[in-house]
């Protein structure tokens, strides 16, 4: 499906999701407790209910009581083989793979076309060094695992994802020798690491920090049963700050932020660095934004998923752009870097790309035009919100707004964008 999306100006209030990377994280714990957790305020979304899916698969009973979840953790695994599939989520197949590091029998986890794509080597690597046997279509899903990894210690190239570094974090406390990590080159994506860390410790579990994002060590332990309330997503919430940057006239962003850290909190010095003034009060969140924005060379090793809402304010800077450090971004949901250098290039934007990032020249005249999103959350909602400050433009591929922001097109239509279905 395609949108149609004309010049908007958008005012008002608008709400933000749960935070997508937290809910994972806190559906995945509890479901390793044995004993009855409460998760406040999670988000509903198709990556989060796979994710939940995959818990039920294991064992896990998965109760939803309005936006909270009553998980009861798996007491037992048993010894059935398993199919799962974890849909469109990166952060899904890697802490279930490693989850099914700890039962005997196979577990076969799979995803959709985009997910089939994505890397999985060095997770599977790591859990045959740990004592587990596994399988994959060229390092790629499907993937299958046979446990058991009884633990040990491992080194583990970091400049692909963390997520491979975060379900090894999460399945470790169950392994009976426990686990050293070695992080063999610098990491990405950090504060996602920093997010499993307290995560676990919400459920009484302890990670020894020997050297920070090079070594950690963590002994057998048992989780113990939480209430945790997920916070507001930043990276959504960037996605809202470009929107009222590029398009908004006093749009208020309402959030509860809560505390649990999130690395794309840096949006907000991003944007100061931009000559952008926000105000975080009482969980609500605004901007002035100067006629022009600065430009600037920004660094998004630590927050790759700010690429998209970061590159769209090029269109109203005065001066290039350049993000740097974040070849991540090319193994995500799509090559993120390749396909808004290509999109953008159609709005009038002249784009230079690079192996790590983009340095991106303001349009002197923008031209309305046909932006594939290629069925990329993130690249959809960030070139929509481009689309309403060029306007003239079709969006592909709404659908794709469930996997981390599903009310997303109602919510930007609700402050006044024009958006209608094509
Ligand atoms: O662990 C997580 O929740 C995530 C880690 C990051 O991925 P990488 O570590 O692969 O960069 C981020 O881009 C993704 O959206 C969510
Ligand atoms: C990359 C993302 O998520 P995941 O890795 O879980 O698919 C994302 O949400 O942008």
């Amino acid at each position: 499906m395609n949108c149609k999306v004309e010049r908007s100006t958008l005012t008002g209030s608008i709400g933000c999701p749960p935070n997508k990377s937290y809910t994972h994280r806190a559906i995945f714990l509890a479901s390793l407790v044995d004993g009855k957790s409460i998760i406040k305020n999670v988000l509903k979304s198709r990556d989060t209910v796979a994710t939940m899916n995959i818990c039920k698969s294991f064992g896990a009973q998965i109760q939803e009581a309005g936006r909270n979840l009553k998980i009861r953790g798996i007491e037992e695994f048993d010894d059935a083989d398993l199919l799962v599939d974890a849909s469109n989520s990166g952060t899904t197949i890697r802490i279930a793979a490693a989850i099914a590091s700890l039962r005997d029998a196979k577990t076969t986890l799979t995803g959709d076309e985009s997910l089939k794509k994505r890397p999985m080597k060095p997770l599977l690597d790591a859990l045959e060094a740990l004592g587990a046997k596994c399988t994959s279509n060229d390092g790629k899903p499907p993937v299958t695992v046979v446990g058991r990894a009884r633990g040990g210690s491992i080194t583990i190239p970091g400049d692909i994802s963390s997520q491979f570094i975060s379900a090894l974090f999460i399945a470790a406390p169950k392994m009976e020798n426990g686990l050293t990590v070695n992080i063999s080159t610098e990491l990405v994506s950090k504060p996602y690491l920093d997010a499993t860390i307290s995560s676990m410790k919400k459920f009484g579990v302890t990670v020894q920090v020997i050297e920070p994002y090079r070594k950690y060590q963590i002994a057998p332990q048992e989780y113990k049963h939480a209430t945790v309330s997920i916070p507001s997503d930043f990276s959504s919430i960037a996605l809202l700050l470009s929107a009222a940057v590029l398009v908004g006239r006093d749009l208020t962003i309402n959030a509860s932020i809560g505390d649990l850290s999130q690395g794309d909190e840096a949006i907000i010095d991003i944007l100061g660095k931009m000559g952008v003034d926000v105000s975080l009060h009482k969980n609500t969140i605004k901007v002035r934004a100067p006629e022009k924005l600065l430009g600037g060379r920004f660094d998004l090793s630590n927050t790759p998923d700010l690429l998209p809402p970061l590159s769209i304010l090029c269109l109203k800077c005065q001066a290039p752009l350049e993000i740097y450090n974040v070849r991540h971004a090319r193994f995500k949901e799509t090559d993120r870097i390749a396909i808004i250098a290509r999109e953008l290039r159609k709005i009038g934007v002249s784009v230079k790309e690079n192996d790590d990032g983009l340095v991106m020249s303001p349009p002197e005249k923008t031209s309305g035009a046909h932006l594939d999103s290629e069925d990329d959350h993130r690249l959809f909602m960030a070139f929509c919100i481009a689309a309403m400050y060029v306007g003239d433009c079709t969006v592909s591929d709404p659908e794709s707004v469930d996997v981390s922001y599903p009310t997303f097109v109602d919510d930007m239509i609700g402050v006044g964008a024009k958006i209608t279905f094509a």
